[in-house]
């Protein structure tokens, strides 16, 4: 018996109203989902409630609004997206309290399923606030959390709403738990991580416990910025976060004494702009020009990570080495992922990626389906691996 509550104990749920939890913060270019994997993996968990009879309706967050709601943030495109992935009709309420929320959830038959709008539209949300949540939970009679991506946030709709409603986790979260046990419950050594992207503040506290879980810590992207730049290197106008120095070095020096190694970039491309078609050259990390950015690593840093891939018996990563979704700075991010997807099939590597981002740069390598597991989830991957409760899914606790 699983350790929380899933689908299995759920009981009779024709007419209830059931409010899923489910992330739906997707990569999107140009008004257009460009990785649909997250909502592939809801897809059996909105069956199942919907084949019983439920009113489905979806609650999700879509990027990071900071001024309440605005069109940019909008779950909108997102909700005809799923209806294509879905293949049936998906309807969308431009609030998820209130009104207009309360209509559409009064209007909706048995099976239907609904999404609300981004709930990050209200700041209550990410404070958890008591009374936010409890005008989510007007419009349900059960919260079933499927959003295993969103569970390390202790917001309203990932954490609060259990505390309220009779609640479940959903097929994709109880999956990811398991597949994540399974993998990597019990690692074989050496582990090495690889670790990228560009939400430098919110993942880098992760690393001080992470370096003393694996053997080897390779960091990319964004995120290598900031440690190059306390290290003293110019970094130019590169994304970093000069303020996390002190945390970089804190890291490094708690790497050295758990005998984790720390493998940073030795060469970056390097570009004016973050366009298409911009022109970029390679640099050694040391001669980054004033004006450059760094978006991808450099082909001798390629050469490094592709040597601990080779040493690794397990591989956990996540966030790309570069801005993968402009061409070439996906060189790096679709080298490693090859290397690592050829080690993986040959048997010499149990491979673990995760993340939004993570999961379209692997589809984009054409390699997704090698890795042993590709899980939805970045931040909540990472803090699972640490060993860290992850509120979404403690309050599922039996
Ligand atoms: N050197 C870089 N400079 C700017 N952005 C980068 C760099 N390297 C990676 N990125 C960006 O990081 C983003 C993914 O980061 P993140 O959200 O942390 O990953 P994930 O969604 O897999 O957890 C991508 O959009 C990518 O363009
Ligand atoms: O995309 C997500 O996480 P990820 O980038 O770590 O994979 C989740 O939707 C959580 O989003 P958040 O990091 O804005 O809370």
């Amino acid at each position: 018996m699983a350790a929380f509550k899933t689908l299995d104990d759920i009981g009779n749920i024709s007419g209830k109203r059931v409010l899923v939890r489910v992330d739906l913060n997707v990569p999107v270019a140009d008004g257009k989902v460009t990785d649909a994997t997250r909502i592939e993996r809801i897809a059996p968990t909105i069956a199942e409630l919907s084949g019983k009879g439920a009113k489905v309706i979806l609650l999700a967050h879509f990027g990071r609004p900071k001024d309440g709601p605005s069109p940019e943030f909008s779950l909108e495109p997102i909700a005809r997206a799923t209806a294509q992935v879905l293949g049936r009709p998906v309807g969308f309420a431009s609030d998820c309290v209130g009104d207009t929320a309360g209509s559409a959830v009064a209007a909706m038959n048995k099976g239907d399923v609904l999404l609300l709008e981004n709930t990050r539209f209200y700041k209550a949300e990410e404070k958890n606030d008591p009374a936010f949540t409890e005008r989510l939970a007007a419009n349900g009679d059960i919260f079933v959390n499927d959003a295993f991506s969103a569970a390390h946030r202790a917001h309203s709709s990932t954490e609060g709403l259990a505390h309220l409603l009779p609640s479940f986790a959903g097929r994709t979260m109880q999956a990811e738990l398991e597949a994540l046990e399974k993998g990597l419950g019990n690692p074989v050594r050496p582990v090495v991580a690889i670790v990228g992207g560009a939400k430098v503040s919110t993942k880098i506290d992760l690393l001080m416990n992470l370096v003393k879980k694996v053997d080897a810590l390779v960091i990319g992207g964004g995120m290598a910025n900031t440690f190059l730049a306390a290290r003293g290197t110019d970094v130019g106008k590169s994304l970093c976060e000069h303020d996390l120095a002190p945390t970089a070095k804190q890291i490094m020096i708690e790497a050295a004494e758990a005998g984790c190694a720390i493998i940073l970039p030795v060469d970056g491309v390097v570009a004016r702009e973050f366009k298409a078609g911009a022109a970029c050259e390679t640099v050694a990390i040391s001669d980054v020009p004033a004006d450059g950015m760094i978006l991808d690593v450099g082909a001798k840093t390629v050469t490094t990570i592709g040597e601990w891939i080779d040493r690794a018996a397990t591989l956990v990563w996540n966030g790309p080495l570069g801005a993968f979704e402009i061409a070439p700075f996906d060189h790096a991010t679709v080298a490693a992922a090859k290397h690592a997807a050829a080690r993986t099939k040959a048997g010499k590597l149990v491979s673990v990626a995760g993340g939004g981002d993570t999961v379209a740069a692997l589809n984009h390598a054409g390699v997704a389906d090698d890795f042993t597991y590709v899980s939805t989830a970045g931040g909540a991957f990472l803090e699972w691996m640490e060993g860290k409760p992850l509120p979404g899914v403690d309050v599922l606790k039996r």
